[in-house]
């Protein structure tokens, strides 16, 4: 895959860097579906389906899982792609975790992107941070690896110390087996007051995928587009204040868009669909601001 800003042509403002206003941005009650968004609990047809995957997700995602992905596909070694093939390759998969939409992942990418486009007409790292944003969930798709949905998609956590009350379906750490590891069921675990979580190890997925691609690719967007990128699905830090003990001053500063884009991310998922072609001119035009480096493929 393919993502690359080769000037900063993305640049956050003063103001903007500061801001913490909504924009005035009202969230809907109720999603497509008819119920709360994200209610995890509540019957839904739907509601087993996600139920089961975060049990596995949960036993699954231990610190060996999480160093032994990271070190497989953070080589990036699989396949050369443009950010626009990505995002039709994403065309064919809905996302198993999700309460709130069972449209193609393309929709939601370009759902998200519009909605923010919206309200913040004049951040164009905004909305390719959007586009970008779920584009790790290729990891589906044979020429990514083919990994289950489990490892790919929904919300992540950090492994290596206490998994938080907050976290979706708790209760299936249970099983996990870092539960029962005294270097790994504390508070701090492995990690240390203000560390930062750079140096925290985050359950495998789409994230953190999408984040190694990025910066492999040595692109310029914004600290705060990265952090968006990585950090996204990661619930308990930025709906629950879960976990603010690891986080140091730029955590804390990117955070503050975090819970913009997330607004976004979560309230624009709708059976309304976006037209493709007729948006596709306008991302196309973010894409070309950016300069390809391709990614050599398997020999
Ligand atoms: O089910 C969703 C989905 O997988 C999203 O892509 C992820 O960012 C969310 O955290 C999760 O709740
Ligand atoms: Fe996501
Ligand atoms: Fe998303």
């Amino acid at each position: 895959m393919t993502i690359l800003v080769e000037q900063p042509e993305f640049e956050i403002g003063f103001e903007e860097r500061h801001r913490v206003a909504d924009g005035g941005f009202v969230a809907p009650t109720i999603n497509s579906f008819g119920h709360t968004f994200r209610g995890y609990h509540v019957e839904s047809e739907r509601q087993k389906g996600v139920e089961e995957l975060y049990r596995t997700n949960h036993i699954n995602q231990t610190v060996d899982f999480v160093r032994r992905m990271r070190e497989e596909h953070g080589e990036l070694k699989r396949v050369e792609m443009s950010i626009w093939e990505c995002c039709e390759l994403l065309n064919e998969f809905v996302d198993e975790s999700d309460p709130d939409l069972d449209e193609p992942q393309i929709q939601h990418l370009l759902q998200t992107a519009e909605a923010i486009r919206k309200d913040y007409p004049d951040e164009d790292w905004l909305h390719l941070t959007a586009l970008i944003h779920d584009l790790g969930k290729v990891l589906l798709h044979p020429a990514f690896g083919e990994l289950p949905q489990w490892a790919v998609v929904g919300d992540t956590f950090p492994v290596g110390c206490a998994f938080d009350e907050s976290i979706v379906h708790h209760k299936h750490f249970q099983e996990n087996p870092d539960n029962r590891n005294p270097a790994y069921n504390t508070k701090y675990g492995i990690y240390s007051q203000g560390c930062g979580l750079d140096n925290v190890l985050i359950s495998w997925g789409h994230d953190d995928y999408m984040y190694l691609v990025a910066k492999e690719n040595k692109s310029t967007l914004p600290s705060a587009g990265l952090f968006i990128i990585r950090y996204h699905s990661f619930y308990a830090l930025h709906r629950c204040d879960a976990y603010r003990h690891l986080m140091n001053e730029e955590d804390r500063e990117n955070l503050q868009w975090l819970k913009i884009f997330n607004k976004y991310d979560l309230y624009s998922k709708s059976k309304v669909l976006i037209d493709v072609d007729k948006v596709k001119p306008y991302y196309l035009s973010l894409i070309n601001k950016v300069k390809e480096i391709l990614i050599p493929k398997n020999p």
